[in-house]
This record gives C-alpha cells, structure tokens and sequence, in this order.
C-alpha cells in the first residue's frame, strides 16, 4: 500500500489553515469538506470520516452524529469535518492537518481508518511537525469508533458508541500510547497502533475484507477461505535484535501493541499501549480441528497456556521464511500490507491520545 500519491493529491488542493481564513471559499473548492475553521482563538479539531466505514455504517451514523457533535464540542473547539474519498486519503488529511497546526486528529470509522490517521502522523519514518510552533506543538489524536470490528477500542472496553466517544474528546483527558513500526517486503516504513500479525491470521484479513458487507461475520469468512492451501511453515524470527531462533510449524505470529482483532478475538490479552512493549503470540502447528475446539480460548484471552502458544515480550521482532517462498502474508491493523520478510519495532508514547 504506498501512501506517497495521496500527498502529491494534496499537494494540489488548498491548505486546511486557508480553509480556516475562508470557510466558505473552502467549501466551494473542496467537494469532500463540509465543515470548516472558524475562529483561531478555539482549539482546532480535524474530523476524518470514512463514509464507506462498516459496510456504509460510518457514513450514514455521521450524517445523524455531526448536529449532536457541534453542541457538545462547538464552545470547546473548532470542527473541520473531512469525508475520505478512498483509501489513504486519511493519511494524507491527518500530515495536512499536523503540518497546518490542527490541534487533534479525530479519526471516524473503523481501525483501517484509525491505522491511515496513525499514518498520518509520520512521514519518511519520521513524525509530521507542524509549520508554525514545530515539534514543541503536538497534535493529539481522537477516536470515534463506528467501523465493523473496531477491535482497537475493545483495549480500553470502549463500545462502539460515538456519544461516549463524543464525551472523552470533549472531557480532553490524554494519555501517551506506544506506537508500532513495521517494514514491509519493498522496505517502506509503516505504523500501527493495535496489533500486526504474520501468516493465517494475516491471510484471514486479507479475505475478511472482501467480505465486510456481512458485518462481523467477515472474520468467520475470512478465515475459512484462508485455510484453502494454507500450511503451517518454519520460520525464523529475531528478538530485540539478538539471534536467529527457527520456529517450527508456525500457523500465526501475532504482535500486539494492544489486545485484540479479528472482530474481538482477544489474540494478545497481556498488550498494553502505553508499556513500551509489543506482545508477540506465536501460535504453532493448528490444525483446523484447533481453530473449532480453541475458538472460545481466543476469545477470552485464555490460549496462552496452551502448550503450542508461545508468548515474548520485545521492543523489536524480525521474521523471515526459512524456506523462501514470498506467500506468508502480513498485515497491521487488519490491512494487508504485503509479504515476509518483515520487521516490527516500537516507539514508546509517540502519540497523545484522548482517553
Ligand atoms: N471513501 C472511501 N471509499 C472507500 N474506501 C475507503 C474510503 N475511505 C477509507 N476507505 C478504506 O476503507 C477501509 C475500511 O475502513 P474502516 O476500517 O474504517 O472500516 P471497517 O473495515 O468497517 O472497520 P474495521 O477495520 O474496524 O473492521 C480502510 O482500509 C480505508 O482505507
């Protein structure tokens, strides 16, 4: 997924702080933008909303969101509402947005959106700053959960209830979460905040997402398909930098900065983003047979003490084939990101998040 076109889109379109000095010229040259700056004495808060979010879900829940929003926040802060218009988008709004001295980032939507405005806040590997004030001013990001997993917010026990999301922006309460990198097979730099995860469980995301018009029930799938011509495969896998340890039979590796995905599968329960740390589960040799009598145990949490579940703490994990096939799928935060080889790592309190 290569994020570089989206900035050179909005490279080309007029900057948000202009949007601010003139809302209505905004709205005229901006189809997407409907909301716009309006005083610079108020905080500015940027809200990305994916309409395609949730099977359409998102779009329409913000349509009936957006009246209640502007009471609750409009003595508290500026709104400046976007509609993405595809993929990536996100992540292009979230820079512009840094860059021009946005005071949040609200990401509307589902944990794809959440992970393209997690993006947002880092360019080349490095963190966006914005023009005026630099890195002594930092944007915060936000969260409305309304997509069809939501899995990121299940760490804090958030429903996905946008009113209660409404209530924590507006009381500002920020805490410093940890955040992800992970490299792709070109080598680009990505992040993520909730968990990336390598082989089965990758290729059941992957699937999932052709089927989000059932709901929840991607996931189940998801997986299904994904066990069509998968196999259990030794990999290598580096820990913190140190030596190479060959796993064998691997079904999943699953590297959490917090505790859940595939629709609440609770995959890495000792998670926590705000640690330091990534939980890295290793699930070795399930069989299908596995998945049906141990379904409940992902779900609670409770798989670690199976005796082919394995579970390491790290601040950096490297994964490669042992046998070279480039089929072993990766993705982070439920979106696919492409094929081993790959290297995780974190960045401790990289961001403030409303909480
Ligand atoms: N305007 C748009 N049209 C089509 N797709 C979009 C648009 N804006 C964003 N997207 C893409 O939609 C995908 C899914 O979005 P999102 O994660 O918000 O919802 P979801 O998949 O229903 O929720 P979850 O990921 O929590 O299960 C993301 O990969 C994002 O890139």
């Amino acid at each position: 997924m290569g994020y570089g076109f989206a900035v050179a889109a909005a490279m080309r379109k007029p900057s948000l702080l202009s949007m601010r000095a003139d809302q209505s010229s905004a709205l005229d040259l901006s189809s997407n933008l409907t909301g716009g700056y309006v005083s610079r004495s108020k905080k500015d808060f940027v809200f990305i909303v994916n309409p395609k979010g949730a099977n359409g879900r998102t779009g329409r829940e913000w349509k009936k969101l957006l009246p209640y929003l502007r009471t609750r926040l409009a003595g508290h802060c500026n709104i400046c509402e976007y509609i993405t218009s595809g993929p990536s988008h996100g992540v292009d709004i979230t820079r512009e947005a840094i860059r021009e001295g946005a005071d949040a980032v609200v990401a509307v939507g589902g944990d794809g959106t959440l992970h393209e405005v997690i993006n947002g806040f880092f360019r080349e590997g490095q963190p966006v700053t914005a023009l005026e004030g630099g890195p002594v001013h930092s944007t915060a990001l936000g969260l409305i959960p309304l997509g069809t997993g939501s899995d990121f917010a299940r760490t804090f026990s958030w429903r996905n209830d946008p009113y209660e999301a409404i209530e924590r922006i507006r009381k500002g309460f920020r805490s410093k979460l940890d955040v992800g990198t992970i490299t792709a097979d070109t080598g680009e730099q990505h992040f993520f905040i909730n968990v990336a995860d390598i082989h089965l469980s990758a290729k059941a995301g992957f699937y999932a997402s052709k089927f989000k018009r059932f709901g929840n029930l991607c996931y189940v799938l998801g997986s299904l398909r994904a066990f069509i011509g998968h196999e259990n495969r030794n990999l290598k896998v580096k820990i913190n930098d140190g030596e190479w340890e060959v796993f064998e039979k691997v079904t999943a590796i699953c590297i959490g900065n917090a505790k859940y995905f595939g629709g609440g599968m609770k995959i890495t329960p000792t998670a926590d983003p705000s640690n330091g740390s990534l939980e890295v589960v290793i699930l070795q040799d399930f069989k299908w047979y596995d998945f049906v009598l141990k379904l409940h145990k992902l779900y609670s949490g409770s798989h670690l003490s199976e005796k082919n579940v394995c579970l390491r703490s790290v601040k950096s994990i490297e994964v490669v084939e042992e046998m070279c096939k480039g089929d072993i799928y990766v993705q982070s935060d439920g979106e696919h990101l492409g094929y081993l080889p790959t290297k995780c790592s974190i960045l401790p309190g990289a961001i403030e998040f409303f909480c």
